[in-house]
């Protein structure tokens, strides 16, 4: 079914509205959800926020009633705020998205004692142009149309990688969650580098982002061929992305450095349980 399809006449709740929630809220007003289905609580409402609601009808810090679906959107610290905001959107149908960082199924049932149906989702900030990657994990308690309707939420952003282990959500979170940082991160490592070599800054930080856009916008379009494929093809013999990679492979280079990266990352997924 299209996420059209699996949102007509659902009705839902968000709690927090900032970089994620906005995006996701967005995602849901682009396929279809309009009206009072949609109810926001923000205390510290945006000025775009406040006109997505106005345009769309949404409900902004009014409603309180048990919804299809409530996607909590909070800091991972605001949890037990969070949950209290949620407690009066959920009844027992209700399937309840997390999206927050760390904090697992188990975390959400001890603040949330309604809720049944649980999905921790873990999505990245291309959401916000439709272009974002989740992965999500539902518990036994979710029903085939409760995951579908979460799945419909997520998909409005993006990809969607269901797992069936709880336990991967953080090595996602560390991949994809965090992983557009670490892409802005070379972009301005590219820069400084650049500089280093003899570049004006300015010059420099153009060809940088230039040059990951259309890398990934590479990656994109040529789905089909692997990212080793497309490094080769840049890749002379003897030439001068051979010289730079010798030293990005090297055995400190960035392959172990992205290892220790991620496993940092996962490190305090897990620290944020609780
Ligand atoms: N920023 C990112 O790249 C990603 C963030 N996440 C997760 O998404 C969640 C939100 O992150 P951001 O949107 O970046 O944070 P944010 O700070 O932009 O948004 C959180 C919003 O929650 C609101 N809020 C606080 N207490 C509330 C309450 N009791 N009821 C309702 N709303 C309340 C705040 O006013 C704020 O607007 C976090 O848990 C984070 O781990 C997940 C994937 C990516
Ligand atoms: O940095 C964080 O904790 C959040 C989760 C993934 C991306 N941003």
């Amino acid at each position: 079914m299209s996420a059209e399809g699996a949102l007509r006449g659902a009705s839902i709740a968000l709690i927090g509205a900032g970089n994620m929630g906005l995006a996701l809220l967005e995602g849901w007003a682009a396929h279809g959800l309009s009206g009072p289905d949609a109810a926001i609580v923000e205390p510290q409402p945006s000025l775009r926020l406040q006109s997505l609601c106005a345009a769309h009808g949404f409900l902004l810090n009014g409603a309180t009633a048990p919804r299809d679906a409530v996607l909590l959107a909070v800091k991972p610290q605001m949890l037990e705020a969070g949950a209290e905001t949620a407690a009066s959107f959920i009844g027992e149908e209700t399937v309840v998205v997390s999206i927050l960082a760390g904090k697992r199924i188990a975390d959400l049932a001890g603040r949330l004692p309604d809720a049944r149906a649980i999905v921790r989702a873990m999505p990245n900030t291309p959401a916000a142009i439709g272009r974002g990657v989740t992965g999500a994990y539902a518990n036994p308690e979710t029903g085939p149309a409760q995951r579908a309707l979460a799945d419909a939420l997520l998909a409005t952003v993006g990809g969607v990688e269901w797992v069936e282990s709880e336990a991967l959500i953080d090595a996602v979170t560390a991949v994809s969650g965090s992983g557009p940082a670490y892409v802005f991160y070379l972009v301005e490592c590219l820069t400084a580098a650049g500089v280093d070599a003899g570049l004006p800054e300015a010059l420099a930080g153009r060809l940088a982002r230039a040059t990951v856009e259309g890398a990934g916008e590479l990656l994109h379009r040529q789905s089909e061929t692997s990212a080793e494929t497309l490094r080769q093809r840049v890749t002379s013999p003897g030439g001068t992305t051979a010289a730079a990679l010798e030293v990005l492979s090297a055995s400190d280079g960035l392959a172990a450095l992205m290892r220790r990266a991620v496993a940092a990352a996962k490190r305090r997924a897990g620290e944020l349980s609780g």
